[in-house]
C-alpha cells in the first residue's frame, strides 16, 4: 500500500468538507488537505485540471489529488464556466442568474473535475469528470457556499442550496467525480 498519505491541493474549505463526506469511510487511503494557492491557467477545464495537478504535485513532490469546478451556462457556449468563481466574486449568485435575462435557454450543468498525480517524475495524471445537469434560478436557500442557491438540478424543485447536503451529495456533480475516482484509487490500491 501506498506510504504516504494523499494530499487534496485545495483551498476552498466547503469543497475539502463535501468531498470527506462523500468520499465515505471506506477508502483505502489516508487523506489530508493542503491548503497551496495555486496559479490557474486559462483554457478548457480539463487542461486547466491538468496543469494544476501538475503544480501540486511539484509543490508536494507526492501523491495528490486537485478540483476545479465550472458552472457552464448553455445559452452562452459553456461560460462562466471554469471562471465561475471570478463572476461570483464580482456579481454574486443573483448576478449569475442575471446574465441569462435575455436568454430563453436557462439550462446549465455544474462540473467538477478532479485530477490525480502519484507524484513521481513523469506521472500520468488521471482525470475524473462528473456533471450535474440543472437549470439557473433565481437565489433561493443559504448562501454559504458559491453558486449552490442558483442551481437546480433537473429533478428536484430546490437548489443545491436548498436541499439537505445528503440529498446534494448523492447526486452532485462532486459526488459524481468522487466516485469515478475512488473506484480508480481503489482498484489501484494493491498495485500503487
Ligand atoms: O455553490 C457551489 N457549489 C459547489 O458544489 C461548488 N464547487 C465549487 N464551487 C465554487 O465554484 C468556483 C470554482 O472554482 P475553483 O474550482 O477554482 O475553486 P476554488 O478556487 O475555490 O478552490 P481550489 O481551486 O483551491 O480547489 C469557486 O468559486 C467555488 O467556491 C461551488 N459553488
Ligand atoms: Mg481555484
Amino acid at each position: 500500500m501506498m506510504a504516504r498519505p494523499i494530499i487534496l491541493v485545495t483551498g476552498n474549505k466547503n469543497k475539502l468538507k463535501e468531498f470527506v463526506q462523500i468520499l465515505g469511510a471506506d477508502f483505502p487511503y489516508k487523506v489530508e488537505n493542503q491548503d497551496i494557492d495555486l496559479p490557474e491557467y486559462q483554457g478548457e477545464p480539463e487542461e486547466i485540471a491538468r496543469a494544476k495537478c501538475e503544480l501540486a504535485a511539484q509543490h508536494v513532490k507526492g501523491p495528490v489529488i486537485v478540483e476545479d469546478v465550472s458552472l457552464c451556462f448553455n445559452a452562452l457556449g459553456g461560460m462562466p464556466g471554469p471562471y465561475v468563481k471570478w463572476f461570483l466574486t464580482k456579481i454574486g449568485p443573483a448576478g449569475l442568474h442575471k446574465l441569462l435575462h435575455g436568454f430563453e435557454d436557462k439550462t446549465a450543468y455544474a462540473q467538477c473535475i478532479f485530477a490525480y498525480s502519484s507524484g513521481e517524475n513523469g506521472a500520468k495524471v488521471h482525470i475524473f469528470d462528473g456533471r450535474c445537469p440543472g437549470q439557473i434560478v433565481e437565489p433561493r436557500g443559504p448562501t454559504s457556499f458559491g453558486w449552490d442557491p442558483v442551481f437546480q438540478p433537473d429533478g428536484f424543485t430546490q437548489t443545491y442550496a436548498e436541499m439537505p447536503s445528503e440529498t446534494k451529495n448523492k447526486i452532485s456533480h462532486r459526488y459524481k467525480a468522487v466516485a469515478a475516482l475512488k473506484e480508480f484509487l481503489t482498484k489501484s490500491h494493491d498495485t500503487l
